[in-house]
């Protein structure tokens, strides 16, 4: 099972940061034809986003879904590109808008409005959904609210339990805008991490590492959970405890099972 923690951008009319992002330490790359990319360079962006299809996968975000621009982009990457990412989603039927011009891709949802962030559920079980994203920043100019914590935890609940709902894989965490403040980007990256969530994009490399190490379990995380499923095993797989005194039952138990399968998934 590949697993992504990080996923990196670069704006798609930069030849010169396509020609770099590959090579910053991302599980996956997103070339970006959206709001990095600046109106008049639209067309140009398409073309070097092609070229760059031709010989590395990465996903692609598309522009604003059901939109001119959006069209645009799907002929021209139409059977390039595996992974999509959708902004602006608010509807099942703006997915199958996407699926009716790329019926071969993943389609990943970005939520990023309160229209979108309500429908989540119906949106993760949308057909050709591979998995939820958030788009915190467009979601705040949507609201009129702040981007901090506090102000976007009622929505980052809403996207993680939509996707549980729906049987989906955990949903990736937006990007963190203060680039230079890596504390406050490992702080965030945890508690998205806490709440549910599986990887964080990145907008710039010096933020790859640090979202890479919040989401690989640490030695310390995968021996603690070893500990628990050696004491469930040992009980007969009834409630018990472990020798440091940790309260172990079946969900403690699965829990822990899950973050030795992710240890292994994740690269070392
Ligand atoms: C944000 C940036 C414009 C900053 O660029 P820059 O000023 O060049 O940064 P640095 O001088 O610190 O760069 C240091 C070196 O790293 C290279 N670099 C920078 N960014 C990238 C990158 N993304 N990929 C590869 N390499 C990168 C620079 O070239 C420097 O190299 P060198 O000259 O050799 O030292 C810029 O980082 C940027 O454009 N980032 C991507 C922005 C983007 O694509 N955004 C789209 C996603 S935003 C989002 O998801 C919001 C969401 O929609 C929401 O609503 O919340
Ligand atoms: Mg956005």
């Amino acid at each position: 099972m590949a697993v992504h923690r990080s996923y990196l951008y670069a704006p798609g009319h930069s030849a010169k940061l396509l020609g770099k992002v590959f090579d910053c330490g991302a599980d996956a790359v997103i070339l970006d034809l959206e709001d990095a990319v600046p109106p008049e360079r639209k067309a140009e962006a398409r073309k070097l986003v092609a070229e760059v299809l031709g010989r590395r996968p990465a996903y692609v975000r598309i522009n604003a879904v059901r939109t001119e621009q959006a069209e645009r982009d799907l002929e021209a990457i139409g059977g390039l590109c595996a992974d999509i990412k959708v902004p602006k989603v608010e509807s099942a039927e703006d997915l199958a808008w996407v699926a009716a011009r790329a019926p071969d891709a993943r389609l990943h949802p970005i939520l990023e409005s309160a229209r979108g962030v309500l429908a989540a559920r119906e949106i993760a079980a949308a057909p050709g959904v591979a998995g939820l994203s958030m788009g915190i920043q467009d979601l705040s100019r949507d609201l009129r609210s702040g981007t901090g914590w506090e102000s976007m935890l009622l929505a980052r609940s809403q996207v993680v339990m939509a996707s549980s709902a729906a049987g989906a894989v955990p949903p990736v965490d937006s990007a963190f805008a203060a680039i230079r403040d890596l504390d406050a980007l490992r702080r965030e990256a945890v508690a998205a991490r806490e709440l549910g969530f599986f990887g964080k994009v990145a907008v710039h490399p010096g933020q790859v590492d640090v979202i890479n190490e919040v989401f690989t379990p640490s030695e310390s995380q995968l021996a603690h959970a070893r500990e628990i499923v050696r004491a469930f095993d040992a009980a007969g797989q009834a409630a018990t405890r472990t020798p440091a005194g940790d309260f172990v039952d079946a969900p403690v138990a699965e829990r822990a099972r899950n973050l030795l399968r992710l240890g292994r998934a994740t690269p070392a």
